[in-house]
């Protein structure tokens, strides 16, 4: 089984083609996202990667992993903005998708038809459990999409949710370890049904 993107052929030929790395928070999105971006520079390949520019939680400019691993990046507002930037670029990385609007899809469409390799990186689901944002549409025209998954901190299995530990209702708030908390499906309905205990 081949674990993360290894087709030396998918990764070098400069056909269009659309990646998608989904899954919960601290499942190694972000590390994977660097990771491919990394070496298509390694391969002279000309690069670039947008994030939204509300995500400044590691920093303004840069996209940044858990891990305190980074790439340079260019933060915009808005998805049409990446059409801009990118007439002579190889690889267009893309981290935080799910914040970004519904554009994204047809930007990222367009690109892969001119010939681009798209390597999306965002959260499938929101703290409900919902999909979040232009995920679900960006897994259905994929060409290939990862699931990578964290360790759930209380049992120890693959974490596929992302349970947030601070009361606050609204779709977006950014945050780390201390507002969410990666768990399997068992541990998060458990959470969640305490959580509503509280209500
Ligand atoms: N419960 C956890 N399970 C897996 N990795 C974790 C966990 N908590 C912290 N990490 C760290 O998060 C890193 C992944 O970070 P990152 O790529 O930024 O993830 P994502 O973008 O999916 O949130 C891992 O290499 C690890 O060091
Ligand atoms: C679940 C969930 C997360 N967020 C925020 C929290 C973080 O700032 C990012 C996710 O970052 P990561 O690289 O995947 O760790 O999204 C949010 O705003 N709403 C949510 O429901
Ligand atoms: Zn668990």
């Amino acid at each position: 089984m081949v674990l993360f993107s290894e087709d030396h052929i998918q990764e070098t030929r400069r056909r269009g083609r659309i990646e998608v790395i989904c899954g919960s928070m601290f499942s190694g999105k972000t590390e994977e996202l660097i990771r491919r971006m990394k070496r298509a520079k390694f391969a002279k390949q000309r690069v670039e990667i947008f994030k939204p520019a509300i995500d400044t939680r590691y920093s303004e400019e840069d996209v940044v992993s858990h891990d305190s691993h980074s790439i340079a990046s260019t933060p915009i507002d808005s998805s049409a903005s990446i059409l801009l930037f990118t007439s002579e670029i190889d690889v267009v990385g893309i981290d935080e998708a799910q914040f970004f609007d519904s554009g994204l899809v047809d930007v990222c469409n367009q690109l892969a038809n001119n010939g681009i390799r798209v390597i999306v990186a965002g959260l499938d689901m929101d703290f409900k459990g919902n999909p979040f944002g232009p995920m679900p549409q960006l897994c259905a025209i994929a060409d290939e999409v990862s699931k990578v998954h964290a360790i759930c901190v209380k049992c120890g299995q693959l974490a596929s949710f992302s349970h947030r530990t601070v009361k606050n209702e609204k779709q977006v708030l950014l945050g780390e370890t201390s507002e969410y908390e990666p768990l399997c499906r068992e541990c998060y309905l458990r959470a969640r049904e305490e959580d509503e205990k509280q209500i």
